[in-house]
């Protein structure tokens, strides 16, 4: 559903991507992991229309078979940091999406509050972002994103700032909401564990200049993705990723 062809940036004389191409399946969650520095959050970025203006981009991108011109309303994106702005309550941040879509906000309060106890945040809705746990803050902008219905989510590390438990609670909560509503997912990771556990497919980037050099399709159903049957794919993982940083 989503191409790549041939996406090159660059910083001034410095090359920051190279050469990248790659193809996401609809439904499917690939993750995009590599090192610090490597471009992750870059080629991310520039799916999603907000890429620093003084980067230089080469390079074409298409959405079911037609060019994409980012931004584009079939796609959401998730940055790296928190998000939510601490002045407007939890209802009033996850309906930002939607308002920006030109949606009537009445409509956009009505439909938000019927998603919020799928989301863990049940009687939040008036509550202000510091009054929520890092999961829950987490969930809300999750809410945010997902509500937009769009058909490619872009996710830079959305778990990165939480705990270790609260990391594992809310990976098997996106995958459970991926199941009941599924999307295209291109996931950034710096966690080879996270990306094994829930990734349809890994994609692994080398850094300097940055680009793809490997693609691992995680076969094991995620049922059965414990310690021991994931242990190859882990090792495997983790021989590509020291590699490209020998
Ligand atoms: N606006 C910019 N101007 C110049 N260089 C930039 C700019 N934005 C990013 N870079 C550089 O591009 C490279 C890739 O950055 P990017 O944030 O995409 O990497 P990343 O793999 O997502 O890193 P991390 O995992 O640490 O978030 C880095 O060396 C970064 O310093």
């Amino acid at each position: 559903m989503l191409e790549i062809d041939s996406l090159t940036i660059r910083a001034g004389d410095r090359l920051l991507v190279d050469d990248l191409s790659l193809t996401l399946q609809a439904g499917q969650l690939t993750c995009l992991i590599g090192p610090s520095g490597c471009g992750k959050s870059s080629v991310v970025k520039w799916l999603a229309g907000v890429l620093a203006d003084e980067l230089r981009v080469k390079g074409r991108a298409g959405l079911d078979g037609a060019p994409l011109v980012p931004p584009h309303a079939r796609i959401a994106y998730q940055p790296q940091q928190d998000t939510l702005f601490p002045w407007l309550t939890i209802l009033e941040n996850a309906s930002l999406g939607l308002e920006v879509r030109s949606a009537r906000k009445a409509a956009a309060h009505d439909r938000l509050r019927s998603m919020f106890p799928v989301f863990g945040l049940q009687g939040h809705e008036d509550s202000f972002p510091d009054q929520l746990s890092g999961g829950m803050r987490q969930r809300a902008a999750f809410l945010r994103t997902m509500v937009q219905d769009a058909g490619l989510l872009l996710l830079d590390e959305p778990f990165s700032a939480l705990d270790a438990v609260t990391r594992l609670r809310m990976q098997d909560w996106l995958v459970a909401r991926l199941d009941e509503n599924p999307r295209a997912v291109l996931m950034v990771t710096h966690d080879l564990f996270e990306a094994t556990q829930i990734a349809d497919r890994v994609l692994v980037m080398a850094a300097a200049p940055g680009r793809i050099t490997a693609d691992l399709p995680i076969t094991t159903p995620r049922r059965d993705r414990t310690e021991a049957n994931l242990a190859e794919t882990r090792s495997r993982l983790k021989s590509m990723l020291l590699k490209d940083t020998e």
